[in-house]
């Protein structure tokens, strides 16, 4: 579904990622790990356009998506869930729905996917006339998670969604995950959490300093083991 190859992208005169290669098919979850400031954002950034390519290619379903201007996006089923959230602070919680709904006039399904993922975060139906920038962290992280979810997303991409959660809400949000996966969608998940990510991806990146250090094929026990080596040599 997703073909990045030897992408590379920076800043000023700095390149941050120095020729990565991931894949994603459909189906999946992929995981991308990696310590602080190794380059994951920026990987998702220059995926969706909103860091220019200084090299290489991502395809995603035969469209060349580093030609492709980041608002367009959303109508060809790609849903960039940023980190920190970015929910309308001043809208009521239906009403980030809605204007998510509205984006990809898709509205004949509004009723199923508000209730799609009311069912997966029965937090929010609970608080749907409620400010989004009174929710909690973990509701609001629900909430923009939800956002993207009711725009019929084929590829979800996740910047960090455990990022500042109590240990209980980050279960939670990776058990829904793991549902939203088990329905159907595509993920590609960048976390730093290593530890919740594994329990749920089907396949799995780290990264370090710009570059993919290392590919799982499956997540196996032995697997396991290897990634927590690599990964715990990063200070983890
Ligand atoms: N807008 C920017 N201008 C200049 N440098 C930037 C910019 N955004 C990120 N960087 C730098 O690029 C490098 C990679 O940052 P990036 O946010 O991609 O890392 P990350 O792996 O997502 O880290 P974290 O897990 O802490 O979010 C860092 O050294 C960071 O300081």
């Amino acid at each position: 579904m997703l073909n990045i190859q030897g992408l590379i992208s920076g800043y000023g005169d700095i390149n941050v990622l120095k020729g990565v290669d991931l894949t994603v098919n459909e189906g999946e979850i992929v995981g991308l790990l990696g310590a602080n400031g190794v380059g994951k954002t920026t990987l998702l950034k220059t995926v969706s356009g909103l860091v220019k390519a200084r090299g290489g290619s991502v395809d995603y379903l035969g469209t060349d998506l580093l030609r492709t201007p980041p608002v367009k996006l959303l109508g060809m089923g790609i849903a960039h869930v940023p980190q920190g959230r970015h929910i309308f602070s001043k809208m009521t919680v239906l009403e980030n729905l809605q204007v998510a709904i509205d984006s990809v006039r898709k509205r004949v399904h509004a009723k199923e996917k508000l209730q799609y993922v009311f069912s997966l975060f029965p937090r929010l139906e609970e608080r749907l006339n409620q400010l989004g920038g009174t929710l909690s962290g973990g509701e609001q992280q629900m909430l923009a998670v939800a956002r993207a979810l009711v725009t019929s997303p084929k590829l979800l991409i996740l910047d960090e969604p455990s990022m500042g959660l109590a240990p209980i809400i980050v279960q939670n949000m990776f058990d829904a995950i793991r549902k939203i996966a088990d329905d159907g969608m595509t993920i590609l998940l960048v976390e730093q959490n290593a530890v919740a990510a594994l329990d749920i991806v089907n396949r799995l990146y780290v990264m370090d300093m710009g570059s993919i250090v290392y590919r799982s094929s499956q997540i196996t026990d032995q697997e396991m083991e290897k990634i927590k080596e690599v990964y715990l040599g990063f200070g983890h």
